[in-house]
């Protein structure tokens, strides 16, 4: 097991307070966190964001993107709610890092979409994994999540490491002219849920059929 428990504090926010739980993995080095409120140790599903890092949309306001907006509001939902849990997970544009996603930006800006412009870089389009989510999540007494998502591949993941993903839940915030061409790029060419995505023939779904199978 390389993921590592290292210590928790509380962590006031504009949603709420939640409790921080630190994890290191030691293969890696990355250090991931773990945000919870509530009793999510009690069984029942709980309602959970996995969230790749994202400096720019995250920290720096950037609307290339929807993974600001998202972040908000899973941690907004996780407050409404009461009860849940958002990971934030280190791998910086899908596994990239932050200087090649600036690379990766520099392409777009010539006409490159996103997928095209990994691949130019020599990437895949998405180098992901999300092995350290199940631990940290075991950690923390849960074994079955309601994942905030439009993901489906990441859905998948965390049910190939042992996580019951009872339902999915679309988490589609953020849309702007600036991400409308990323956004319509992730549903026709990653297979994202987005139901306002513009594309023709474009899986629609707010609770997969095949969550948690
Ligand atoms: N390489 C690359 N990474 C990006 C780009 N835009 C955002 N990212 C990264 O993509 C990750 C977020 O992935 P998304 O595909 O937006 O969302 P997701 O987490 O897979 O899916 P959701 O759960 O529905 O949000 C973060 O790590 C971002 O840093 C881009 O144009 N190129
Ligand atoms: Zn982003």
């Amino acid at each position: 097991m390389s993921i590592r428990y290292i210590a928790s504090s509380k962590l006031p926010t504009p949603f709420g307070e939640f409790t921080m739980h630190g994890f290191e993995d030691t293969e890696t080095g990355k250090e991931h966190v773990a945000l919870s409120m509530g009793d999510i140790g009690n069984g029942e599903p709980v309602l959970a964001r996995a969230h790749s890092e994202c400096l720019t949309g995250d920290a720096l306001f950037s609307l290339r993107c929807d993974c600001g907006f998202q972040l908000e509001e899973a941690l907004r939902s996780v407050s409404v709610a009461g009860r849940g849990v958002v990971l934030y997970l280190r791998q910086e544009g899908r596994g990239i890092g932050l200087l090649n996603k600036i690379r990766a930006y520099n392409l777009q800006d010539q006409g490159a979409d996103t997928v095209e412009a990994n691949e130019r870089l020599g990437f895949g389009a998405d180098m992901r994994n999300y092995s350290m989510c199940q631990p940290m999540l075991a950690h923390l007494g849960v074994s079955a999540i309601r994942l905030m998502t439009n993901n489906p591949r990441k859905v998948k993941a965390l049910s190939d490491a042992g996580v019951t993903v009872a339902e999915r839940v679309a988490l589609e915030v953020g849309r702007n002219p600036h991400n409308r061409g990323y956004l319509d790029t992730k549903a026709s060419k990653l297979g994202h849920y987005l139901q306002q995505t513009g594309q023709p023939g474009v899986a629609i779904s707010h609770q997969d059929d095949e969550a948690g199978a």
